[in-house]
């Protein structure tokens, strides 16, 4: 369990993050929806304290006390993330890239050296989970985007975390692989009874898959519920200034058409 109290979050004087209380259940599928900017990014990076906060507390079960460097470094292992771009090492195997998912696990002088039979077995493992382990020796930049995608999930998998964050993960990738990926993660977390925290801009990725919705505006929660609870007025609410600011400036655009003359 996750629980942020009053967590707010500043850059300079601009408030990305409002103050907000809330809990994030063992197990549970949790999708942020919101338009740019609303603070997704910043809501998933205070999750496991990868921000600075400007107030409040977050408290992770299994982490008594404040926390100090090596919980940090222990909450950060336990915490699988992934990314729109995957931020893989293009040139490595995929395999390689897998393996970096241990290195929380080891100091550095021990992480230049190659990981044991066991790490690199569930290296292979986790590429089997996510369906590639054919593509184990493939570099990474042969590899498809919803296949890097995959790597990064099983780079995740190493790490055998307790809680996964992905901020926009299938943001690059075409709908049809954009619904497999998400699956993937999906199945992942009840699989593991893992807690994921996924931001989306897909709204029906969001009721398909979520256990839970949070959606953000400017800052602020202005809903969390059940995906059936997220009516289209609450999504129109939700996303209320991102929608009405193309049909301003397409309509402005328009205006300014030369007006064909009446023959
Ligand atoms: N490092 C930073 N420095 C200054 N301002 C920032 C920084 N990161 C985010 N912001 C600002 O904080 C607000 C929330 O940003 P955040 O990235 O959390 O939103 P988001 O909902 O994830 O957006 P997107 O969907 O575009 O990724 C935005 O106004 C953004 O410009």
């Amino acid at each position: 369990m996750i629980q942020l109290e009053n967590v707010s979050v500043k850059y300079g004087d601009a408030i990305a993050l409002h103050p907000l209380s809330l809990k994030i259940n063992e197990g549970q599928f949790t999708v942020l929806l919101g338009s740019s900017g609303a603070g997704k990014s910043t809501f998933l990076r205070c999750l496991n304290l990868m921000n600075n906060l400007d107030s409040g507390h977050v408290r992770v079960s299994g982490f008594n006390g404040n926390w100090n460097r090596q919980k940090l470094q222990r909450l950060r292992r336990e915490t699988g993330m992934i990314f729109q771009q995957h931020q893989l090492i293009v040139r490595q195997t995929a395999l390689q890239n897998v393996l970096m998912g241990r290195l929380g696990y080891h100091s550095v002088l021990r992480s230049l050296f190659p990981l044991s039979k066991t790490e690199q077995e569930l290296g292979l493992q986790s590429l089997k989970r996510v369906g590639l382990l054919d593509k184990a020796l493939c570099r990474v930049d042969r590899l498809s985007g919803g296949q890097q995608q995959r790597v990064g999930i099983a780079r995740v998998l190493v790490q055998q975390p307790k809680t996964i964050l992905a901020d926009e993960p299938v943001a690059s990738l075409d709908p049809a692989t954009a619904d497999e990926v998400l699956s993937l993660i999906h199945s992942i977390s009840q699989e593991g009874g893992i807690s994921a925290v996924v931001s989306l801009h897909q709204v029906d990725l969001a009721r398909k898959y979520a256990d839970r919705i949070i959606g953000l505006a400017g800052g602020r929660i202005v809903f969390d519920g059940r995906p059936e609870e997220l009516t289209e007025a609450k999504v129109d609410e939700l996303y209320r200034n991102r929608r009405s600011e193309p049909k301003t400036e397409v309509s402005g655009r328009l205006l300014n058409l030369p007006v064909p003359l009446a023959s």
